[in-house]
């Protein structure tokens, strides 16, 4: 799915209400009725009391038409408006009017801190106070108001966009920003429900197609994709009756150190489930025995070291090649590192100190095939592109990267993000069950493994994310996240992978 910004779904409300002959208040009605009917459809009727902020522009005319809603059918609700200036919008407005047509209950307006109701932890409070019109920080006692409601411990939803969360930038420490526990936006997802230093303020977040007009969306230009099941079915190649292991990639990992094989062995496995058709393993010498018992189906090549790496098999001619995982950082590691680089001129897949190596001895890097995918978390990002102010300015700090070097590169986290050139796919499986020892060793081996089943490396990078996710998932619903292993990732994989290909609602209702 499009990630559009706040401008171009500004833009594209304005173009469905020529298109579609409609008014404003018209799609407004539209699209706070589907936020009433989540809310309805939840609380079935509870007698919870329903306590509603407006603000004063469209966000806050959505508030008052679900309070509409909610009052009509029956339930206990309060609604105030956040009265910070006399410039009403229309829509407000007439909705404010037809309110009050409904009920004697009529808005409590705030204008000060003495205005501020008691809220408490059994409370649902409705946050309707700004959306993506937010053009500021939410200042004076409207911040003591967020920071009231933040603190009363009652659940909080949010219409559109948590009220003081910007949909392009962070907010200043210490700014006044609705932590919502959950968030209902209208028509495309914001960047910012992702990052990981915003994404907390959305809580959980659902999508509602408001019916924006498809072709203007469609023409906006984004390049950021939430990449969900829609996107990962396009991607995924079914494989053919008629073909043999050759047609499915002769892969070389080359990995793993003293005490450190167990990243390669992750890897492997990961790539075998993945469907590669032949797995052949570089290790040190001490890494025989491990791999030769723990993974029989991968073949092993050894280094003339007993303990770590210090050469590379050059002439081995995979289909393609993953170095790093476990390797350590060794002077003649870094020389077999360079002898890699230097021998293979097909896209490769770096991961883990393989990437320290490259941050500590710059001048690999312009050995780095192009097209080749690198997989840092966070921490080896730092080191390979520097400090970054903030998540934005990380993503264009990544960007650069990637188009000085013509690669593609992983930032891992809960949503792990994929950024090639000017495009950004951001990955929405995956749970923190899957923050343990090894998971990253498992994703590179699944990127490797469908690399060599001739995806293209972004496709490769974006569909191995989506599906070491969704691996991670069924495993978390099976054992509880607290006990998953890398293993248990990659052992899931071919389930993922069916239900990628296949159908998606039985593993819902499943796991339901
Ligand atoms: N996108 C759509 O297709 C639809 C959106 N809807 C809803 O409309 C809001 C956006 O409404 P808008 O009136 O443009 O903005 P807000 O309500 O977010 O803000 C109102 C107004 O307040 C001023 N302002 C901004 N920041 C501050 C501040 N910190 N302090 C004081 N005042 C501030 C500014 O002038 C704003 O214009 C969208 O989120 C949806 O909820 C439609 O209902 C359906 C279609
Ligand atoms: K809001």
């Amino acid at each position: 799915m499009k990630i559009l910004t706040a401008d171009q779904l500004s833009e594209a409300d304005k173009i469905t209400i020529q298109k579609q002959g409609i008014t404003s208040e018209e799609l407004m009605e539209r699209a706070a009725t589907l936020v009433f009917e989540e809310i309805h459809k939840r609380l079935e009727g509870a007698p919870i009391p329903i306590k509603i902020f407006c603000g004063i522009g469209n966000n806050g005319g959505d508030g008052l038409v679900v309070a509409r809603h909610l009052i009509q059918h029956k339930y206990d609700v309060q609604v105030f408006i956040v009265n910070y200036s006399d410039k009403r919008s229309d829509d407000f407005l007439a909705n404010y009017e037809k309110l009050k047509k409904i009920t004697r209950n009529w808005p409590i307006s705030i204008k000060g801190e003495d205005d501020f109701p008691e809220i408490g932890t059994g409370d649902f409070v409705i946050d309707a106070i700004f959306g993506i019109g937010l053009n500021r920080p939410i200042e004076s006692w409207m911040g003591k108001l967020v920071k009231t409601i933040n603190k009363s411990g009652a659940f909080v939803l949010a219409v559109d966009m948590p009220s003081g969360l910007f949909s392009d930038r962070v907010p200043e420490k210490d700014a006044a920003v609705i932590n919502a526990s959950y968030t209902l936006s209208f028509q495309t997802p914001k960047l910012v429900f992702y990052l990981p230093q915003t994404m907390d303020y959305a809580g959980e977040v659902e999508i509602l197609d408001i019916g924006l007009d498809r072709q203007c969306i469609s023409e906006s230009k984004s390049g950021i994709f939430l990449i969900e099941d829609e996107e990962a079915r396009m991607f995924y190649k079914e494989r053919k009756k008629n073909s043999h292991k050759g047609d499915y990639g002769n892969v070389l990992i080359s990995g793993g150190s003293y005490g450190k094989i167990g990243s390669v062995l992750l890897s492997a496995t990961a790539a075998l489930r993945t469907g590669t058709g032949l797995c052949t393993l570089y290790v040190p010498k001490c890494g025989y025995q491990i791999i030769q018992s723990g993974l029989p189906e991968a073949m092993v090549l050894t280094d003339e070291n007993e303990e770590i790496i210090t050469n590379f098999p050059e002439g081995f001619g995979a289909d393609v090649n993953c170095f790093g995982m476990g390797v350590g950082k060794a002077k003649q590691t870094v020389e077999a590192m360079e002898k890699f680089l230097r021998s293979v001129e097909k896209p490769v897949v770096i991961d883990a100190d393989g990437l320290n190596i490259l941050s500590k001895n710059n001048e690999l890097l312009k050995l780095i095939p192009e097209n080749s995918v690198l997989t840092p978390h966070p921490g080896e990002l730092k080191r390979l592109i520097g400090e970054w102010k903030d998540d934005f300015e990380k993503l264009e700090k990544t960007k650069e990267f990637s188009k000085e070097y013509k690669v593609t590169l992983l930032i891992k986290g809960a949503h792990t993000f994929i950024i090639s050139d000017d495009e950004i796919y951001i990955n929405s499986t995956g749970n923190p069950g899957m923050a343990t020892a090894g998971s990253g060793d498992v994703l590179s081996g699944v990127i490797t493994s469908l690399i060599g089943q001739k995806y293209n490396p972004v496709t490769a990078a974006v569909l191995g994310v989506y599906a070491h996710g969704l691996s991670g998932d069924i495993a978390a619903s099976k054992l509880g996240m607290e006990s998953v292993l890398a293993g248990d990732i990659a052992k899931n994989m071919g389930k993922a992978f069916k239900l990628i290909s296949e159908d998606f609602s039985g593993y819902e209702a499943e796991s339901q």
